[in-house]
């Protein structure tokens, strides 16, 4: 699992090490020129006369660079330094300028803009070191328009340089993912101690590129604090995946009740369905009128149409809350999940259900499942005015509150899925692809999602009392993991990326076993459709469990 900390919590674990002399930024500069290092070599390039440019702030983040640009100077790269700030970290600009870097003072000059794309032009990496976790977003002048024309410089470079940023790429909302102000994309983050939110977090995370993880002897201060957002990674979704044990028969493995479908849009439930079989439970208990009900049973001969009791429900995929019958059985199927205390998902028209307060102060085990147009018509709906560009621009901060808002657990789908329960830790899931952005997707998730809950049997109740409310959102990044490895694989390329936890600083010189994600993405894959994704689920489970 990644953990990210915010500023704060780093800040208060490193305060102890550095009273006591601990050599934090050393160990930080040294594990950023192994990576620069590494990522030259990576492209085929020798370190030797390689040429290197730090864009330095006036922070301990251009220290980090000015230090680790004076080992890849004695390494012979060609550094050079474009110093931006009036106070540069003064012991780091002394080491770099004893090793050979080239300093540039540029703080304050008239052309500074042209006098930095002057040689970025010339260097294959460029060091984002401006700012770190001390400052606040966005970037100020002129370090903003300085961003602005060298992201445009390096998306006009025929040999596009490597970006590598330190400890974020400057200029993102460190703690929120927020992207107020430009920022230079970066290929690879080299952070410092801990991940930070907004490496983890839409819209900055798809800035970081690739989180590389510094130990830097903070995890000890670090095990003490709560994370602010986590991810979770195959290992930890097995070790909360329910398995069958030879005792076990179709009521103990969960059973989930389903309401989705209907006249106008059939092919809803036998998604949602299928997502639930494929993903394995005891049964489905299928609520709905003869169409959808034959369809489903052309696919899934086991689903069971009798009512009774259930250890889940999956409610509302392809209902328009507008269709009364419908409506009706999705407001009885909840009703009856809330007095069974039982995990109710709600996904599409489900969603109507809490646009009022008719059913208040909702249990965690609740999930709503929207997309962020779902999530900003019922964060307006409960008194929240908000647009799907607010919910765009901060899809955590507005997940959290829809969670805050309603007591439930909500999984805001997204190219990241972000999850939210009024309080504990978020989960930030990027496991999927591109290509899974196509119709039904979401009913299928809506079925893996249920049949984990499901799986879980009776034992989710105690969360539904408020104790250990966190349970569930867990359970939903992990069917979100499920969901995007499923569509990996459907559409050919591989198991997700696995995050690396923690990169020692010293970095291997060959690629070994932790560098799966080299080995297992295979190309851009192509193109898969929502029932693809479910047929792909047995797969992608038993992959998990191996
Ligand atoms: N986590 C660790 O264990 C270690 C982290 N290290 C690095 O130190 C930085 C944090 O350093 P700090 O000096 O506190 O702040 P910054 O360098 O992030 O920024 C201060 C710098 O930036 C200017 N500034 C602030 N806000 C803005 C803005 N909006 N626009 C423009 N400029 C801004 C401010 O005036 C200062 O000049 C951390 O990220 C790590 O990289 C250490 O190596 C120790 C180990
Ligand atoms: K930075």
């Amino acid at each position: 699992m990644i953990r990210a900390h915010t500023a704060a919590d780093v800040r208060t674990a490193e305060e102890p090490l550095l009273a006591a002399g601990e050599p934090l930024m050393d160990r930080a500069a040294f594990a950023l020129a192994t990576h620069v290092a590494a990522e030259l070599r990576e492209r085929g390039h020798r370190i030797p006369g390689s040429v290197i440019l730090l864009l330095v702030g006036g922070g301990n983040n251009g220290g980090d660079a000015l230090f680790a640009g004076s080992h890849l100077a004695r390494r012979g790269c060609q550094v050079h330094a474009a110093v931006l700030a009036e106070h540069p970290h003064a012991a780091g600009l002394a080491a770099a300028r004893a090793a050979g870097v080239r300093v540039h003072e540029l703080a304050g000059a008239p052309d500074l803009n042209d006098a930095v794309t002057a040689l970025a032009r010339r260097a294959g990496v460029w060091v984002d070191a401006l700012t770190g976790i001390g400052a606040r977003a966005p970037l100020r002048e002129p370090l903003a328009g300085l961003v602005t024309a060298l992201a445009a410089e390096r998306a006009a470079s025929p040999d596009e340089p490597v970006v590598v940023a330190v400890d974020v790429p400057s200029g993102i909302g460190v703690d929120d993912g927020a992207v107020p102000g430009p920022v230079l994309p970066a290929d690879v983050t080299v952070t410092m101690g801990a991940a930070k939110p907004g490496l983890l977090l839409p819209p900055a995370a798809a800035l970081a590129g690739r989180v590389e993880v510094v130990d830097v002897g903070l995890e000890g201060g670090l095990a003490g604090q709560a994370p602010a957002v986590c991810r979770l990674s195959a290992t930890d979704v097995a070790d909360l995946w329910p398995l069958p044990g030879p005792a076990d028969h179709k009521y103990t493995r969960g059973v989930l009740g389903v309401v989705a479908g209907s006249q106008t849009y059939p092919g809803a439930a036998v998604l949602a369905v299928a997502g639930a079989v494929r993903t394995g439970l005891g049964m489905v208990r299928y609520h709905g009128p003869e169409i959808p009900t034959s369809l489903v049973h052309a696919r899934h001969p086991e689903v069971v149409t009798a009512p009774g009791r259930v250890q889940a429900w999956a409610i509302g995929c392809g209902i328009d809350p507008d269709d009364a019958a419908r409506a009706q059985e999705m407001e009885r199927g909840f009703a009856a999940g809330l007095a069974a205390r039982v995990p109710v998902v709600l996904d599409a028209g489900g969603l109507s259900l809490v646009h009022d307060d008719a059913h208040a102060d909702l249990p965690a085990t609740v999930v709503l499942t929207p997309h962020a147009g779902e999530l900003a018509l019922l964060l307006t709906a409960r008194g929240e005015d908000t647009t799907r560009e607010d919910v765009d621009a901060a899809p955590a901060r507005h997940a959290r509150l829809a969670a805050e808002v309603t007591g439930a657990t909500v999984l805001l789908k997204g190219p990241t899925t972000v999850v939210a329960a009024p309080d504990g830790p978020l989960y930030a899931q990027a496991d999927a692809t591109p290509w899974l952005a196509t119709a039904g997707a979401g009913d299928v998730l809506a079925g893996v999602l249920g049949a984990l809950l499901a799986g879980y049997g009776d034992a989710l109740a105690v969360y539904a009392e408020g104790r250990l409310a966190g349970v569930p959102a867990s359970l939903a990044a992990a069917a979100a993991y499920v969901h995007g490895r499923a569509a990996r694989l459907a559409a050919g390329q591989g198991t997700p990326p696995r995050p690396r936890d923690v990169i020692f600083s010293v970095r291997r010189a060959s690629h070994g076993e932790d560098d799966i994600s080299r080995h297992t993405t295979t190309g851009q894959g192509g193109p898969i459709s929502a029932l693809d994704v479910a047929v792909a689920l047995p797969a992608a489970v038993a992959g998990l469990l191996r």
